[in-house]
């Protein structure tokens, strides 16, 4: 009641003393940090982001969605750059409070191939520190996202390109694509934040198999096992379903939300936040050793031989 209250009015106009008053009020309810709260009041504006070439943003004016198209060609490998782009993308949604975000490729038959395998191979310590912590802060700012999120998946998404899509609250899928965690068959162990996504998205019993397995799971197979929601024929299409889904937050109290999806995130998300340091030493412990190394050169030499 408090909250629909608060919202229908915020539409309108919302004072710095309105937000300060109301914010004392429902933080007192809800046991929440200022900042917190804050950073949930409904969206009142919208805008349009400065082009960035690896990472477009398309707000809608009237529906305040704003979709978000990864721009790396050829297959959207998540390098570096791509991820500082996402990560600035990210914070500029939640600055301009958006109603919701839609991911998707300008790759016409891949999402992402995940992580940009030339990160990996042969790496320097000081820039896959940068890549891995810009590659925890993406995870971080998406599933810990206070505006709803889907994704598009109008193409493969292994790995890292699932990774990315698991992160969203919900996923739309073109058909004859593959999408999954394949970590384990290229010998590299998931990181505890892709392990959390994918625990939040299917039952603990196909995360298990799914991730010991390192499944690459048929549009068709990803949505019996419920990593994806839905499939659409073609990528305007999923966009549309992904619109459809996020306009059913329209008449949900924007705060409720967030709250709702913080609660049920929180764990995860502090988790890794609590140990990012410890995370990146083991990974880079991991990803020198010689018969890691070898192992993705291998797999590097074998994708271009194709
Ligand atoms: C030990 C610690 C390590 C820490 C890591 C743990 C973190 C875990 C999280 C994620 C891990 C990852 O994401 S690793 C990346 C895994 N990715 C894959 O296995 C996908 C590999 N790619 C493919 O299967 C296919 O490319 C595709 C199905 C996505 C698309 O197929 P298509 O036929 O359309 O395209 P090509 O295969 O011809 O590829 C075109 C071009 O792109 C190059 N390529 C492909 N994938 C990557 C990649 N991930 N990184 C860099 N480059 C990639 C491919 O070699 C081709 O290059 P050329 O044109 O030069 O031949």
């Amino acid at each position: 009641m408090l909250l629909t209250l608060f919202e229908s009015h915020t539409h309108f106009f919302l004072s710095m003393f309105q937000k300060m008053i109301l914010t004392k009020i429902i933080s007192n309810t809800l046991s929440l940090h200022k900042k917190q709260l804050i950073e949930w009041l409904p969206a009142v504006r919208y805008f349009s982001s400065p082009t960035n070439p690896l990472v477009n943003v398309d707000v809608n004016d009237k529906s305040g969605i704003a979709v978000v198209t990864m721009n790396r060609k050829p297959v959207n490998g998540l390098s570096l750059e791509l991820f500082e782009a996402m990560s600035k993308a990210l914070d500029d949604l939640e600055n301009n409070r958006i109603r919701g975000a839609i991911l998707t490729s300008s790759c016409p038959t891949v999402f992402s191939a995940g992580l940009d395998l030339n990160e990996l191979y042969q790496p320097d310590k000081k820039r896959f520190k940068a890549f891995w912590t810009t590659f925890q802060d993406v995870w971080l700012k998406l599933y810990g996202s206070s505006f709803p999120t889907a994704a598009a998946i109008n193409g493969h998404a292994p790995a890292g390109g699932c990774f990315l899509a698991i992160s969203c609250e919900y996923r739309v899928m073109c058909p004859d694509y593959k999408i999954g965690l394949n970590e384990t068959r290229l010998g590299i162990i998931a990181p505890i934040f892709l392990r959390a996504s994918m625990r939040n998205t299917v039952s603990n019993r196909e995360a298990e198999k799914a991730l010991t397995l390192g499944t690459l799971y048929s549009t068709e197979d990803a949505l019996k096992i419920g990593l994806i929601d839905e499939i659409a024929i073609y990528k305007v299409k999923a966009i549309e379903r992904c619109e459809n889904f996020l306009a059913q937050f329209n008449n949900v109290s924007s705060i409720a939300r967030s709250f709702t999806k913080r609660s049920l995130r929180q764990k995860d998300l502090e988790e890794l936040e609590n140990c990012r340091e410890e995370d990146f030493n083991i990974f880079w412990s991991n990803l020198i050793e010689p018969s890691v190394q070898k192992q993705i050169g291998d797999y590097m030499q074998s994708l271009k031989k194709k």
